[in-house]
């Protein structure tokens, strides 16, 4: 039984190139919209936009590949020219071998030239010494790009990144891979992408980030069927309530949430996992602690209820404790929170492995807790059990025994590992990203260096198991927490610059 139910808005698919070639060419095949029509829509859409945004422009430089990426640019140079806009541009290979839509664009646009306000230029040498101009639009290449952007395209490029002006990139900023965010050798700057029925994946991962400037989302005529094979979504703070909504059970139907944390010099974790919990309203916590560590807990967490495990002399979980715990987490419905500072002793190792064996709650697994998973060959995941792991980047390296050196291959791990073992992964860092068995994968879009403190793991920890007692899903869990945060964050920094501090999180 694992669940999940977080359904992005269509405007937050991520689209990877070859899924954008798919649908453009099953919408054109099969539905009859022709790729004349889906380009004028991409190029006015971007005009409207454009306008609206910017009120002050008067001459445009448009560069220009042969694909249908310049298609898309000469479109929008069309609705520009109406609104007096004048524009230049440039074919870096020339205009002799243009794509069929394209060219069909280019004898447009001279029809709509009244008043001499085109000029057209046949390669990036004839265009230098280039006039004025007040934006640069990006029509070079689009999303198909799968080899390091080559000679004249290359030169535009860098040349472009040095100018001042406004850039807008029809798509894709050219160079910028659709799928990974890597960098094809060199790549475009943009101020605003445009971004043609469906963000792309490429825009979050990598260098996608520091690329596209503001992403603006133009729909087009794409049939919602078309999109179902797409497995990436943005998670951002635009989601509403529908769509990150309450499996089956009342939000305030909650369960208990079990905790097992904390051991002699962590005992920190426990409290800041807890009281992030308790925070999100949830009717009853119970931690479940050696006994040893109990008199702080007396002290500090007067509103959960404690149950020690063991001897007074005991600091940290050990196999004896495994019974009792068992026991305990049996008695209510809820879910358990295991692995914040519990420590990495052989003894903790084998407890948590009977715990998570035996114990039919969902559970999330965080900190040594997942140290402890990574110590086994196998995970001891009963298959009907709803697990939530949530690795930090070197966390996640050690459990799957996997490096790696980008964004898109810790991706390709998420999705791995969260469809192979059942589990819902959250892969802490930035991006974050959620992978859930399905597969599906979400990807944040936002500054999580105000969360690299230590302690902000624990109180996200504490959020997400809380939603989990409460009855989510474990990926709207997840959804909820990080966005949880980012919610506070965005509040805490509008009153003050400083970083705040993980307590101010909970
Ligand atoms: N109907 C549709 O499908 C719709 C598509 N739409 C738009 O089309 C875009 C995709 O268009 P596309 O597929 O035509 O690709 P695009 O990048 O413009 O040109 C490819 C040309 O570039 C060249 N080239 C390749 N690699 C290179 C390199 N490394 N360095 C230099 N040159 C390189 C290559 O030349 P070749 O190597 O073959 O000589 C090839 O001829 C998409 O992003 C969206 O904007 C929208 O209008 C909606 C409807
Ligand atoms: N609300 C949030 N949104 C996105 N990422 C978050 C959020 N809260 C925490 N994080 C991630 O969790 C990381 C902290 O977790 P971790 O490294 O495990 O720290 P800890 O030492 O507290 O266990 C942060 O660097 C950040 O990547
Ligand atoms: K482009």
């Amino acid at each position: 039984m694992v669940n999940t139910n977080l359904e992005a808005p269509a405007s937050h698919y991520l689209l990877t190139s070859e899924l954008s070639q798919e649908i453009d060419q099953k919408t054109i095949q099969n539905i009859g919209i022709d790729g004349f029509t889906l380009m004028e829509v991409a190029g006015k859409s971007a005009s409207q936009l454009l306008l609206d945004q910017y009120s002050e422009l008067s001459n445009g430089l448009y560069l220009c590949g042969k694909g249908n990426n310049a298609g898309d640019a000469l479109v929008l140079a069309r609705y520009l020219l109406q609104n007096d806009i004048k524009a230049s541009i440039v074919f870096i290979s020339g205009s002799d071998d243009l794509s069929e839509d394209t060219r069909t664009n280019l004898q447009l646009l001279h029809k709509y030239d009244q008043h001499n306000r085109l000029k057209i230029y046949e390669s990036w040498n004839d265009a230098k010494p280039l006039d004025t101009f007040d934006f640069v639009v990006d029509g070079l290449l689009g999303t198909g790009l799968n080899s390091d952007v080559r000679g004249k395209y290359a030169e535009a490029i860098q040349w472009c990144n040095h100018q001042q002006t406004p850039v807008f990139a029809m798509d894709i900023p050219t160079g910028l891979h659709a799928d990974s965010g890597e960098i094809m050798g060199i790549a475009l700057q943009a101020d605003h992408t445009y971004s043609f029925g469906g963000r792309k994946q490429g825009f979050y991962l990598g260098d996608g980030p520091n690329l596209t400037g503001k992403i603006d989302y133009c729909e087009l005529p794409f049939p919602n069927k078309y999109k179902q094979d797409c497995h990436s979504f943005l998670l951002d703070e635009s989601w509403n309530s529908t769509e990150i909504s309450p499996t089956g059970k009342h939000k305030y139907d909650s369960g208990v949430l079990y905790v097992i944390a904390g051991s002699e010099g962590l005992t920190g974790a426990a409290i800041m996992a807890t009281k992030s919990a308790w925070a999100e309203g949830i009717g009853a916590i119970v931690l479940i602690c050696p006994r040893g560590t109990l008199p702080i807990y007396e002290q500090t967490l007067p509103s959960i209820i404690k149950k020690p495990v063991g001897d007074r002399d005991d600091f940290f979980f050990k196999k004896k404790h495994i019974q009792k715990s068992l026991q305990i987490i049996g008695e209510k419905e809820g879910a358990l929170l295991i692995g914040p500072g519990i420590g990495r002793d052989k003894s903790t190792i084998e407890f948590v492995q009977s715990i998570l064996e035996e114990n039919s709650k969902p559970t999330l697994i965080d900190a040594d807790g997942l140290w402890c998973l990574s110590q086994l060959t196998e995970w001891p995941k009963p298959h009907d059990r709803n697990w939530i792991l949530t690795p930090h980047p070197g966390e996640l390296s050690k459990l799957t025994a996997e490096n790696f050196d980008t964004d898109y291959q810790r991706l390709q791990i998420v999705q791995q590992i969260s469809q192979k073992e059942g589990v819902t992964l959250l892969s802490k860092g930035m991006p974050g990203i959620i992978g859930t068995p399905e597969p599906k994968s979400y990807l944040t879009n936002y500054d999580t260096t105000p969360f690299a403190r230590a302690g902000n793991g624990d109180v996200l920890a504490g959020k997400i198991a809380s939603y989990l007692a409460l009855g989510y899903s474990p990926d709207t869990s997840c959804a909820m927490g990080l966005l949880n945060g980012k919610q506070k964050l965005d509040h805490l920094l509008k009153q003050s610059q400083e970083v705040p501090e993980p307590t101010d999180f909970i």
